[in-house]
């Protein structure tokens, strides 16, 4: 079994333990369920530098990246380094994340809040938006069209963003839909944890102008942002190269300064 398989059996385990826990029922009544989301799709259109910076402790591929820090300053330094948007995983057994994060983001930050999650039941859904999201990601590796297209439809009638993630032209050419509003290309494969900026130079040509193009994982640096955005690019999805400092705010700051320049 490749990891990628792993986590989403252990997810499907997780997920139904959660339904027990919390009715969904209950999660509808969060307030947090009034809110008027913030749409990561228009901050990146109409943004020179298009960061979306994201919050993440740990990576099967990495190990151990900062276990030092808390969520609130990070969240508070991305939003004054002037990022389009946050990314906050909510794994937990992998990723040494978790809901109460995104909870943490929302209550320290007015941006746009990425559920970065491995997703394949709608409560996750109804979860992200009764802990502050304004956006989901749909992992194409793990899901088929029609799942694709159940979770992204209800999706958007909790009016949350829909991010649909890509590493293949396959997985491509099944996800392409209406319900969807940006689509991400992983230039990390994550069977292999291979990293590399060419696939999402090769998928660019095949994504459908309408879609918000978000370039994610392994850039490191202002130069591989200039090389992309040629290609389309609006958004650029970083996490290590930010996570990986003391103070993650300070190093997205530095970055959009010389980005903008
Ligand atoms: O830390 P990086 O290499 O900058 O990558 C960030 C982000 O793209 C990565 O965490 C990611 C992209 N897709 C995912 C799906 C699940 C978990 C994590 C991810």
């Amino acid at each position: 079994m490749n990891i990628l398989d792993k986590i989403t059996a252990d997810k499907r385990n997780e997920v139904n333990l959660r339904k027990s826990l919390i009715p969904h029922k209950q999660l509808e009544q969060s307030v947090l369920f009034e809110r008027t989301t913030i749409s990561l799709a228009n901050n990146l259109r109409n943004s020179k530098s298009g960061i979306i910076a994201e919050h993440k402790r740990r990576s099967p591929s990495k190990a151990i990246i900062n276990q030092s820090l808390n969520v609130q300053d990070v969240a508070k330094g991305y939003e004054n380094a002037g990022v389009c948007g946050m990314s906050v995983l909510t794994d937990g057994k992998y990723f040494g994340g978790a809901l109460d994060d995104l909870l943490i983001a929302r209550a320290s930050c007015n941006l746009p809040l990425l559920r970065k999650e491995f997703i394949i039941d709608e409560y996750q859904l109804l979860e992200a938006k009764a802990y502050g999201a304004d956006v989901i990601l749909l992992i194409a590796a793990i899901l088929t069209r029609d799942e694709i297209k159940k979770l992204s439809q209800f999706a958007k009638r909790l009016n949350l963003d829909v991010l649909l993630e890509v590493h293949n032209e396959e997985e491509l050419q099944k996800s392409i839909m209406p319900s969807l509003d940006m689509l991400g290309v992983n230039n990390r494969n994550l069977k292999t944890f291979d990293v590399s900026l060419e696939t999402s130079k090769t998928l660019s040509a095949l994504i459908p102008d309408d879609f918000v193009k978000v370039s994610e994982s392994g850039i490191s640096n202002i130069e591989a942002i200039k090389t992309l955005q040629p290609y389309g690019y609006q958004g650029f999805l970083i996490g290590e190269n930010f996570m990986k400092t003391d103070n993650p705010g300070e190093s997205a700051s530095q970055f959009i300064k010389k980005l903008e320049q």
